[in-house]
């Protein structure tokens, strides 16, 4: 339960609104039950008097005040459900929205080092499931169980009035056993079960997300079958846990609803013996128990959502883990930067996680306009230096301090869209004749002279219509055309050949005049060229 705090406080950040769409719930509980015990109060009082009249008895009967009561129920209970839904909704989208905020803006704090294990589209996948899971936390379980009780101190209030006290304590008893059933009852019952189908859902999604994703290389291995067959697998495991927790729900709904049932049986026959001691009247003893059975709209609401709570506490939690790994960043000292310097790093300690330091003591100094080349065998660390020198990893010790920088990352990104959209991202105000001087420089201009759509050519979904080393020219080019004072590049030329690369470097030179630029890479021969060279060493 204590993993849903942080989620409560969010929720209750907005008490006005929350009571009133708990009122306007409250209005519609309150309309039904009033419709239901005026109308068997009407129907026995016409029936009474119809019968003595038959029998000669003179007896007269309003018909207009109930009647014009009945009417009143029936449209506010129309009105305010309608109202309800909407308010309502509308809430759950604000909460959506502000559990969103928080949620994306503390991950993106979190370094790039945490975000490692999972792939884009399975942290979007895992994200949206764990949120929705706690976007209905008050719809669905808070309110209607704060409603239910308030709407049953109510009735119990009720038939006090119109039985006696004691007959409201007896009938207390089933109602309180009803709704311990629905909630705690339900929780007690389903939580290990859905809290594991959440787990194994989540599972399921990511795995279907890596067989779609891995998809070429299983049908080359002839893995396909099995793979699907070990999803299939997943799927039914958690299908099972499903089926279970959802038999287990109806079973406490069954429960609830007998003894709801029962509390109307209870209160028909309380009344009946005072209805024999002509403490009441027929119709109010007719009136109280319909009134209970009103009860059973409220309460069959609670056991679903009870049911649920297994499942949104896990999902409270994976979200609780992702926000205690995003925070806090660690202090790194950011020093001025001596005017002569692009970049000054002391004493850097780089570290995954709780692993063990990748890097200690590193320390590096770079002139402005000066080329550096870092190489290093793979697995030396060159990619996570980049990513620290660039500020997507959080050194644990150390200082640094750079000029503006722009980065080719190891892995080449391209969003599904345009030429000129892809290389606009480098700078937003580059004219066409910068793209192509930029593309003519990274040896690609020619590759889209001869498309019709020139810079308006579509390049597919993460640049799928292009080959791995035509989507790295692209992806060089970009940050070729960002202004930034500092270029850091990791492996420019991954899936460029000898001859092509060797030109492109030569052309480099002058689009890097004035400019500090680090590369990244396993040799000196897959850098541009530089005026100076560390080797990174395990
Ligand atoms: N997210 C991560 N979590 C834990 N360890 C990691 C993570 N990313 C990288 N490593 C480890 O850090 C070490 C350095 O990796 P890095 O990618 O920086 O090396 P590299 O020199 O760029 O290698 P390559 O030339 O193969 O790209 C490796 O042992 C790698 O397994």
């Amino acid at each position: 339960m204590r993993s849903l705090l942080p989620w409560l406080r969010l929720i209750f950040r907005s008490p006005g609104r929350l009571a009133t769409g708990a009122i306007l719930l409250l209005l519609t509980l309150l309309s039904g039950i009033g419709l239901l015990a005026l109308s068997g109060w009407f129907i026995t009082e016409t029936a009474l008097v119809g019968a003595l009249l038959i029998a000669g008895v003179h007896a007269t009967i309003n018909l207009y005040t109930p009647g014009g009561g009945i009417r009143f129920f029936a449209v506010a209970r129309t009105v305010t459900r309608y109202a309800e839904r909407v308010y309502n909704h509308d809430t759950v989208l604000r909460l959506l929205t502000t559990i969103r905020v928080v949620l994306f803006s503390q991950l993106s704090r979190s370094g790039r080092s945490h975000r490692h294990d999972l792939t884009g589209a399975q942290w979007l996948s895992r994200l949206t499931m764990d949120v929705d899971a706690l976007d209905t936390l008050y719809l669905r379980l808070i309110a209607p169980a704060g409603l239910a009780l308030l709407v049953t101190v109510l009735m119990l209030l009720v038939s006090a009035i119109f039985l006696n006290v004691k007959s409201a304590l007896w009938l207390a008893l089933p109602l309180l056993a009803a709704f311990l059933l629905a909630t705690v009852g339900t929780y007690l019952r389903t939580r290990h079960i859905t809290r594991r189908q959440s787990d194994r859902t989540e599972q399921l999604r990511s795995g279907i997300i890596e067989h779609l994703e891995g998809i070429a290389e299983l049908t080359a291995a002839g893995r396909t079958g099995k793979h699907a067959a070990r999803l299939l697998r997943q799927a039914f495991e958690s299908n099972s846990d499903q089926a279970r927790a959802d038999s287990r729900t109806g079973w406490q709904l069954a429960l609830s609803n007998m003894l709801i049932s029962l509390s109307a049986v209870a209160a028909l026959w309380l009344g009946l013996e005072l209805f024999q001691k002509d403490l009441v009247s027929g119709p109010v003893m007719v009136m109280v128990p319909i009134a209970f059975l009103g009860l059973a709209e409220i309460y069959g609401m609670l056991p679903d959502a009870f049911g649920r709570l297994g499942a949104t506490e896990a999902s409270a939690g994976r979200l609780n883990n992702d926000i205690s790994i995003a925070e806090p960043p660690r202090q790194v000292a950011t020093p001025g930067l001596p005017g002569e310097l692009s970049l000054f790093v002391s004493d850097l300690g780089i570290r995954y996680q709780d692993l063990p330091p990748l890097m200690t003591h590193f320390s590096l100094q770079v002139k402005r306009g000066e080329h550096l080349g870092i190489i290093g065998h793979s697995g030396s660390g060159k990619s996570s230096l980049a990513d620290t020198l660039a500020g997507l990893i959080e050194p644990f010790h150390g200082s640094l301090a750079k000029q503006e920088a722009c980065y080719l990352t190891q892995k080449t990104v391209l969003f599904d869209d345009t030429l000129r959209a892809n290389l606009l991202l480098g700078n937003p105000s580059a004219t066409d004749t910068e793209l192509w001087r930029v593309l003519d420089t990274v040896e690609m201009a020619d590759r889209f002279i001869a498309e019709a759509d020139q810079l308006d050519t579509w390049l597919g979904s993460a640049g799928s219509r292009l080959s791995g080393g035509e989507a790295r020219r692209i992806a060089l080019a970009r940050v070729l055309l960002s202004p930034a004072p500092l270029l850091l590049l990791d492996e420019p030329f991954t899936g460029v050949d000898a001859v092509t690369r060797d030109r492109i470097s030569t052309r480099l030179n002058s689009c890097f005049e004035g400019r500090t630029v680090i590369g990244f890479g396993h040799s000196i021969d897959a850098l541009p060229v530089v005026d100076r060279v560390i080797h990174l060493v395990p």
